[in-house]
Order: structure tokens, then C-alpha cells, then sequence
């Protein structure tokens, strides 16, 4: 038979491995936990508008209604406002980004943040949902964790959702998911086009399975969903992925600027990647600085530089320190 292409491949994967979230009812996954623990873990810098409704979501209809979820974890990574309150008085364990594994040298990032809620987690299954969504509904969870609960093959589900563009009274319907559609996307496809059936390859909803997460680097900011897709596909193969269609997602935006750091740091991920497979020849360099230009209000050009560098944690699971609890 002939090895089918990978266009074949991805539309193979496409029918087989995306899913919606109605599929699974909280009942009936917490009837299929079969045992195991499933932790939430909530990355958030200033998030104090949206962390309190998110976490008494979870815990009112995931844990209290339906004992689906056993742990609720906010990681507080720097706040200068008041998430780690409300987040407590939601009902979440908070941990501060710097208090996890103090031993180690203190990293930036949302990576950073990730990874050390997961230290401080104790899950067999863990989702991560971001803390500044809007109208954040207990399915987005369900959705995330049908898969893992239901099929053992699958080791890790990505969300997918329509993303509108909502700046004040301005709504540009599919227009979010900048970098996504602008750099992540466009160099997935270059590189890695097994990859090419992820719609939100950059979601920052996912979920996997400890003994999986555990073996994964993180990269320290916002390169981490990239690091892990490119890491997940050479570890473990295409088939043991998953999609999950969330429906809508709504979050709060950051400024084109800060984009395009976001965007640098996704794309020194993926030449860090590629150089590391031998495909990219003289290799990477691991710190770059990005010059940005601002309005100003006079003649000149108010450069801003600022500093981009590549680093990331290494897998849980080959780091010498005892768990953190
Ligand atoms: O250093 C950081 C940067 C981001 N975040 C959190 O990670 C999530 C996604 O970050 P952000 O909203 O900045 O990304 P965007 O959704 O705009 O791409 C949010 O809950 C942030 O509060 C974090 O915990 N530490
Ligand atoms: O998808 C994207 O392009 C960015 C920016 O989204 P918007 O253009 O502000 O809707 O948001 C994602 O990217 C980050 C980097 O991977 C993730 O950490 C965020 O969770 C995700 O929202």
C-alpha cells in the first residue's frame, strides 16, 4: 500500500481525533475516572477580574455538583493585584510561581508558571485553562478530559474554539488567535505539517496525562503550547493527540506589541526545535533582542528593545528534586 501523504495523514487524524465537548457529560466521566485523580490547573499574572468566576465554576459544578475534578490549582505567578485572594476566596490552593521548587533558579513566564503548577499538582490527569477567559463554562473542561478518560490511547487534548477580536465596543468575529493564525500556524505547517490539523494550536486549554506531561520540557514563556505540540509529535506520535471543539472562547487581549514578543518567543521555540532535530543549519541562538517602535508624541522614534531569551524547564520527571507538596 502506498505510504499516504501527509495530507492523507492529517485528514485521517482530522476524522478520528477531533471531538466536541458534548459528547461527555460531568456523570459520566466522573463514572469512567476508574480510580484516578484529575487536577485543574489555572496559570495567572493579574487576573482578578476573571480567576474568581472560573475557579467557583469548576468547583461548584465539577467538584461539588459531579466529583469530577479533585484539586483546583491557581498559580499566582507575580501578581501586583489581588488574583491570589480572589482565587483563594473562590475556593482554589494558591501557589506563588516562585514558592514552587524555591530551590531552582526563578524563571519568567507562563511556561514557568504552567510547569510549576504542575509540580505542585498531584493528578493522574491534569487540564490547564487560562485565567483571564470570560464566560468560562464547566465544559470546557469536560471537554478536555472525555479523551483522556475515555480512550487510553490518547495522552493529550488540545481545545479549539471560534476567537473574536473584542477591543471596547469593537468586535471583529474570528479575528483572535493573532500569532496563532500570523506565526504559530503558518511555521507549523512549514515544519511540522503533520501538525497542520490542530485549529488552536497556541489554546491555552489542554490537558494531559501526568506520566505524559511529566516528560515534556517547558518552555519558560510563551512558547510552551508550541514546544509541547513539536515535543508530543516526536515522543509520541501523531495518534496519541486529541482535539476537543469548545465552541466559543472569549479572553482579554494584549496590545500588537506584546504580540510580537509573543510572537519572538514562539519562533525562537521552533528554531530551538528544528536545530535541535539538525534542521537548521548553524543552529539557534538562544537570546535575540527585539526593537519595537511606539507612538511617540514627538518627532522621535521612541525605540523600545527588549530582550528576548530562550529557556525552558526540563521534564518533570528528570529533575532532580523532591516532589513539591
Ligand atoms: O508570565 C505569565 C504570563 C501569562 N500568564 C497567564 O497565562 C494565561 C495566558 O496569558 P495571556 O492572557 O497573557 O496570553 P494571551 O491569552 O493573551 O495569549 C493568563 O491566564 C495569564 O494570566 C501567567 O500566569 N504568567
Ligand atoms: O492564539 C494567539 O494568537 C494568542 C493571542 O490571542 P489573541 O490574538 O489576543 O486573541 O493567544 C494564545 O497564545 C498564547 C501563546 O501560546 C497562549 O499562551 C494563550 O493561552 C493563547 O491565548
Amino acid at each position: 500500500m502506498n505510504e499516504p501523504t501527509r495530507s492523507a495523514t492529517v485528514r485521517d487524524w482530522l476524522t478520528r481525533r477531533t471531538y466536541h465537548h458534548g459528547r461527555w457529560l460531568p456523570r459520566e466521566l466522573s463514572a469512567r475516572k476508574d480510580g484516578r485523580q484529575v487536577s485543574v490547573v489555572i496559570p495567572a499574572r493579574d487576573e482578578q477580574a476573571t480567576i474568581g468566576s472560573i475557579v467557583t465554576t469548576v468547583r461548584r459544578r465539577l467538584v461539588h455538583d459531579v466529583p469530577l475534578v479533585d484539586e483546583i490549582i491557581v498559580v499566582d505567578s507575580r501578581s501586583r493585584d489581588r488574583t491570589a485572594e480572589v482565587a483563594a476566596a473562590a475556593g482554589a490552593t494558591v501557589v506563588g510561581q516562585d514558592d514552587v521548587l524555591p530551590a531552582l533558579e526563578p524563571l519568567s513566564g507562563k511556561g514557568d508558571a504552567l510547569w510549576k503548577g504542575l509540580a505542585a499538582s498531584s493528578g493522574d490527569v491534569v487540564a490547564f485553562v487560562d485565567g483571564d477567559l470570560r464566560d468560562f463554562s464547566a465544559h470546557f473542561v469536560t471537554g478536555l478530559l472525555g479523551p483522556l478518560l475515555t480512550d487510553p490511547e490518547v495522552c493529550y487534548v488540545k481545545g479549539f474554539y471560534r476567537r473574536a477580536l473584542e477591543y471596547g465596543d469593537k468586535v471583529e468575529a474570528d479575528g483572535g488567535g493573532r500569532v496563532t493564525e500570523l506565526v504559530a500556524r503558518p511555521l507549523l505547517n512549514l515544519f511540522w505539517p503533520e501538525l497542520a490539523g490542530f485549529v488552536q494550536p497556541l489554546a491555552g486549554e489542554y490537558a494531559g496525562r501526568r506520566s505524559v506531561l511529566t516528560r515534556l520540557p517547558f518552555v519558560a514563556d510563551y512558547g510552551v503550547e508550541v514546544g509541547h505540540l513539536i515535543d508530543l509529535l516526536s515522543l509520541y506520535g501523531l495518534d496519541g493527540l486529541a482535539q476537543v471543539d469548545l465552541d466559543v472562547r472569549r479572553h482579554s487581549h494584549q496590545t500588537t506589541h506584546r504580540l510580537g514578543v509573543m510572537a519572538a518567543q514562539i519562533m525562537q521555540t521552533v528554531f530551538d526545535r528544528l536545530g535541535r532535530a539538525g534542521r537548521l543549519p548553524g543552529g539557534t541562538r538562544g537570546a535575540m533582542t527585539l526593537t519595537q517602535f511606539h507612538h511617540s508624541t514627538g518627532p522621535d522614534l521612541d525605540p523600545v528593545d527588549i530582550g528576548v531569551s530562550f529557556r525552558e524547564r526540563p521534564p518533570l520527571a528528570f529533575t532532580e528534586v523532591a516532589r513539591w507538596a
